[in-house]
């Protein structure tokens, strides 16, 4: 239990849909034994990896003052940058020493959604940089492409109708972070690091991640384990909302991130989450007389908008004033 699945995903691009059941069965293995596995063979070009790579890059060595015009901490509904420990993810340590840029389904102002106040809708806010709006809403469709792939072949591993993901990730709180983790320096306190433990809040997270190294999972032995940097893939790991959803068939497993030292590090998570109305319930054929649904329904957006809260000061306060 010591090293994490590799799983050769190039079968569900071909025309032959009887080579499906061979991934969705390793996947299914994969979700239920460790909620972690790789992908490769994915249809994200090496090219597009590396221009994302240099916008984030370019975007991260702004001045302050320039990253903060797009402050996620002035907004409702999630967009924009968060500047180094914005955000805690192990509540009992230090908040994290990274800082990252967060963009989702992107809805005008005046969009029907928007105008009625609903939570996490509204428009991206993006810096002002060459060719970066372009870029980031082509890699989010794709991503969301990507996962909606993914979640086929996991419906078919849940003996649930094919498509039963499809409608229920269109317009989706889905959301597409760059993360820049800065090298320990001497003050730096070992308590604090780049990703503090948790499990993620969504469906699916894809992970891209740099060479720098430093991601860890969990097993179940409880000992923290290397998610090395694998060219050309993505790590891919099941998030809280689908191990409810699959009422624990499918593991979300805690993992964190140790600060790099001497150089920098940069990982491009893709989060899928459901539209938000989405009802977050024992799937079929999850549950039976001896296993009956373990959590109560609720939304997507209730549940992420929960989660946010754990996780963000400001947003805790936020709802301390509702
Ligand atoms: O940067 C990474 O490698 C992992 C980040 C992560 O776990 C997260 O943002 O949820
Ligand atoms: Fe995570």
């Amino acid at each position: 239990m010591n090293t994490l699945p590799i799983i050769d995903i190039a079968p569900l691009y071909s025309d032959d849909q009887n080579a499906w059941p061979a991934v969705a069965e390793q996947i299914d293995h994969a979700c239920r034994e460790w909620g972690f596995f790789y992908i490769t063979s994915h249809p994200i070009s090496p090219a597009r990896i590396a221009e994302l790579l240099s916008a984030a890059k370019a975007f991260f060595a702004l001045p302050a003052e320039e990253k903060l015009k797009i402050d996620i901490t002035q907004t409702a509904h999630h967009r924009g940058y968060g500047a180094i420990a914005t955000e805690q993810l192990d509540p009992s340590k230090p908040s994290d020493l990274k800082e990252t840029f967060d963009m989702g389904f992107h809805m005008d102002l005046n969009h029907p959604e928007v105008l009625a106040g609903k939570p996490l809708r509204g428009p991206n806010r993006h810096p002002d940089l060459a060719g970066w709006t372009e870029l980031m809403e082509q890699h989010y469709g794709d991503m969301q492409g990507l996962a909606k792939t993914l979640l086929r072949a996991m419906a078919l591993a849940l003996n649930i109708e094919r498509d039963f993901f499809d409608s229920r990730f269109n317009e989706p709180i889905s959301v597409l972070r760059m993360i820049h983790y800065p090298p320990r320096h001497t003050a730096t306190s070992a308590e604090q690091q780049g990703a503090g433990a948790h499990t993620d809040y969504g469906c699916v997270t894809l992970l891209y991640q740099d060479d720098a190294g430093g991601l860890q999972v969990r097993n179940r032995d409880g000992e923290w384990i290397d998610a090395p940097p694998i060219a050309g893939s993505f790590v891919v790991n099941i998030g809280d909302m689908l191990a409810r959803w699959s009422n624990d068939r499918y593991t979300s497993t805690p993992h964190r991130v140790i600060s790099p030292s001497g150089v920098d590090r940069y990982s491009m998570p893709f989060f899928a989450e459901p539209h938000p109305d989405t009802l977050i319930d024992c799937l079929p054929n999850c549950s039976s007389a001896d296993n009956p649904p373990k959590y109560s329904p609720v939304t997507s957006a209730a549940y992420l908008l929960s989660r946010f809260a754990d996780t963000y000061a400001y947003r805790r306060e936020e709802q301390a004033q509702v």
